[in-house]
């Protein structure tokens, strides 16, 4: 067992023993969000066919090289036609045929005039101007060609690419299974949010906080509830964990304490311990097993620090596990824009939202940094990345950090509505 290891170590030596859980064809729309398990190539060009940028006239631009303003040339209307349809008549010198926009390009046909642009009296019209072949014409393969690869296997599916399968004609698409997480809460001292608060004990936030994040990440969440602070009771819920899921993440004692059970409940239940604590401020009591190739990550039960060793630790996990070939955090780099004094002889994240300001990436806090305190968790988007025996870190200071939310936020100028405040009830 390895012990008090940097962070990077234990994100490798974990994502190198996991592989990505099965595949699975899942229909159009239940695919967004997840990740391809295979190539998708075009099997017909988008659009199928040649087509009319607009609404107008199908013609042979050759027919119009003399067309001038003071001597326009005199096409004849033999047909008209329209998105959907194809024109049953070909398109021979001296005659046009009349499209709405969409309408795929007539036989013998290479341009297309616009309505605004012609004088039209009974089946005649005059053209002014000279065209050139494919003017307003929207070209077969204009957008994919047939046999090109539109989506590399491991690309998420975003409803840009929803659309574009549907406009191939794709309905179900091959994509990585969920991977489904267990998650039990040990302590004794946990109740259920739906149950009525005793003295002494605490609700348990970390079990719904998590099994939302892997909701979040397209995993499956199952819940194992709580557990008390018993190594048998402890060692049958990971087992139990074990036979439905693909990783088994408990929080709560990983500690030193009299009830700090979890390291003996791993061993009980036969898995092996890879690790007991990584050099890092939350979270420094997580301890990472291994049993017939799937993962049981004890986190620490301080919420907050349950949090942030989730996004660094088992979020990546949880992504490796759904065919993401890079599934660590992002980093950033940006000005620290609060002052945090306390020093720290430990390697520390800070909870903080990324804003930009006048082209500036800064990094704020987003409250209080206890072990516990979840609020600064809400609008957390980046965790600042101090590292360890740092000073005081102050306002202006240069910073580095790890991306675990959304940061799309962070380049809107205003609110996009006016927040209102819900009291709890
Ligand atoms: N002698 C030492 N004591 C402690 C050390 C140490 O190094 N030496 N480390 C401290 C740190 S840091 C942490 S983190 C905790 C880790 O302990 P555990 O993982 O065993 O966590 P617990 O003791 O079970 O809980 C800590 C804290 O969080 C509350 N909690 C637990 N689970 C939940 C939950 N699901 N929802 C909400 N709140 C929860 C719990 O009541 C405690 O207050 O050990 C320190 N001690
Ligand atoms: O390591 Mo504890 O999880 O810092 O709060």
């Amino acid at each position: 067992m390895k012990n008090n290891i940097q962070l990077e170590e234990a994100q490798n030596l974990l994502l190198d023993s996991i592989t990505p859980v099965g595949k699975c064809l899942v229909a159009l729309l239940e695919a967004s969000g997840r990740v391809l398990s295979q190539a998708i190539k075009a099997s017909t060009s988008i659009p199928p066919f040649s087509k009319s940028a607009l609404d107008g006239y199908a013609l042979i631009a050759s027919d119009t090289r003399q067309a001038e303003s003071s001597a326009p040339v005199q096409l004849r209307v033999i047909e008209e036609t329209r998105a959907g349809f194809v024109a049953k008549e070909k398109v021979v010198s001296g005659t046009t045929i009349k499209v709405m926009t969409g309408a795929p390009i007539p036989c013998g046909a290479n341009a297309f005039i616009k309505y605004e642009d012609v004088i039209r009296n009974g089946d005649l019209i005059s053209i002014f101007r000279a065209l050139k072949a494919q003017d307003n014409v929207i070209m077969m393969g204009d957008d994919i060609e047939r046999g090109e690869v539109i989506a590399h296997k491991g690309s998420l599916v975003t409803p840009p690419l929803v659309a574009l399968l549907a406009g191939l004609g794709i309905s179900q698409v091959p994509v990585y299974a969920k991977a489904k997480i267990a998650i039990m809460s040990t302590g004794d001292e946990l109740l259920d949010p739906s149950e009525e608060l005793q003295p002494g004990k605490i609700y348990n936030s970390s079990l719904y906080g998590l099994m939302a994040r892997c909701s979040e990440m397209g995993a499956q969440p199952l819940d194992l509830g709580i557990v008390p602070d018993e190594i048998e009771a402890t060692t049958v819920r990971i087992s139990r964990g074990l036979e439905k899921a693909d990783i088994v993440v408990s929080t709560g004692g990983v500690s030193v304490g009299d009830y700090d059970v979890m390291k003996d409940a791993m061993v009980g239940a036969g898995a092996e311990i890879i690790f007991w604590k990584v050099a890092m401020k939350p979270g420094s009591p997580v301890v990472a097993a291994v049993k017939d190739k799937k993962l049981i990550i004890g986190l620490s039960g301080n919420p907050a620090a349950a949090m942030v060793t989730f996004d660094l630790i088992v979020i990546p996990l949880i992504k490796r596990l759904m065919g993401i070939n890079n599934p660590l955090p992002d980093k950033i780099q940006g000005v620290f824009a609060d002052n945090f004094l306390k020093a720290s002889s430990q390697r520390r994240f800070l909870r903080a939202k990324l804003e930009r300001k006048d082209g500036v990436d800064c990094l704020k806090l987003t409250g209080a940094q206890g072990n516990g305190v979840l609020m600064s968790m809400i609008g957390c988007n980046v965790l600042v990345d101090i590292p360890a025996g740092s000073g005081p870190v102050i306002s202006g200071q240069s910073v580095s950090g790890h991306i675990v939310g959304n940061i799309t936020d962070a380049f809107h100028k205003e609110p996009a509505f006016t927040q209102s405040v819900v009291s709890s009830i």
